[in-house]
């Protein structure tokens, strides 16, 4: 059983999504946004450490392997966790766009069960957008690329200015990310690319 809400299903108006002049190449790592995101971080010991990498068009991969440490039941994923990892990689499609968005909606299909120690194989796609409103699509495959499908998911992002994170987020983490010049440096790329 499965099928996508209104809200995913983009108006007849929307338009195709356009791949920013300086996104990274197909087949470049995108790297993190944020080194403590729960997602991509490498300083989150029990993160995703997801790392996406450039596809053509509008599109991106990513693999996660299951840890012991995001079980759910005994020996398989939790979902929330593979929900985490398919909210991320359709974040970082966002990059390519260069334009700075956050999840407004994410529906999820779990399909397969996935146990831990597999290797979930994501891909990544945005099919539209209208305004401020990002839709995109993703599937994690197990056994491989080609692999039957486990999750599948299609989400909604919104677009937002820097400002969303600085009133929002705890001033000790803003502060410490302003601090960073890879932070600011990734900042500034969106402020001059809007
Ligand atoms: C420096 C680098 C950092 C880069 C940072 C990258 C981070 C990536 C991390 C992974 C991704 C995440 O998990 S992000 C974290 C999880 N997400 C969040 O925390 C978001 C929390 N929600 C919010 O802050 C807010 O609700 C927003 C920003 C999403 C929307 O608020 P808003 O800006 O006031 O806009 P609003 O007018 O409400 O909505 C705009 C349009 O979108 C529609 N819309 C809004 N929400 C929904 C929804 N849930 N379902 C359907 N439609 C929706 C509205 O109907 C409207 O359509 P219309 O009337 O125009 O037709």
């Amino acid at each position: 059983m499965s099928g996508t809400s209104a809200a995913l299903t983009p108006p007849a108006d929307a338009v195709a999504p356009v791949r920013h002049p300086d996104a990274p190449p197909p087949g470049e790592l995108l790297g993190a946004h944020y080194e403590h995101c729960f997602g991509c971080g490498g300083g989150q010991p029990h993160g995703l450490h997801l790392q996406a990498r450039a596809g053509e068009g509008v599109s991106v991969t990513a693999e996660f392997t299951v840890k012991p440490a995001h079980q759910g039941a005994p020996g398989l994923a939790h979902g929330g966790v593979l929900a985490t990892a398919l909210d991320e990689t359709l974040g970082s499609l966002n990059w390519l766009l260069r334009t700075i968005a956050v999840t407004g909606r994410l529906e999820t299909d779990f399909v397969r069960p996935v146990p831990v120690d597999t290797v979930l194989h994501l891909d990544a796609r945005i099919t539209a957008v209208h305004g401020r409103k990002i839709y995109s699509t993703a599937t994690g495959r197990i056994g491989g690329p080609e692999g039957p499908v486990a999750v599948r998911a299609d989400a909604l992002f919104i677009e937002v200015k820097v400002d969303h994170f600085i009133e929002n987020g705890r001033p000790a983490e803003i502060q410490a990310a302003m601090a960073d010049p890879d932070q600011v440096k990734r900042a500034r790329a969106f402020e001059v690319n809007p």
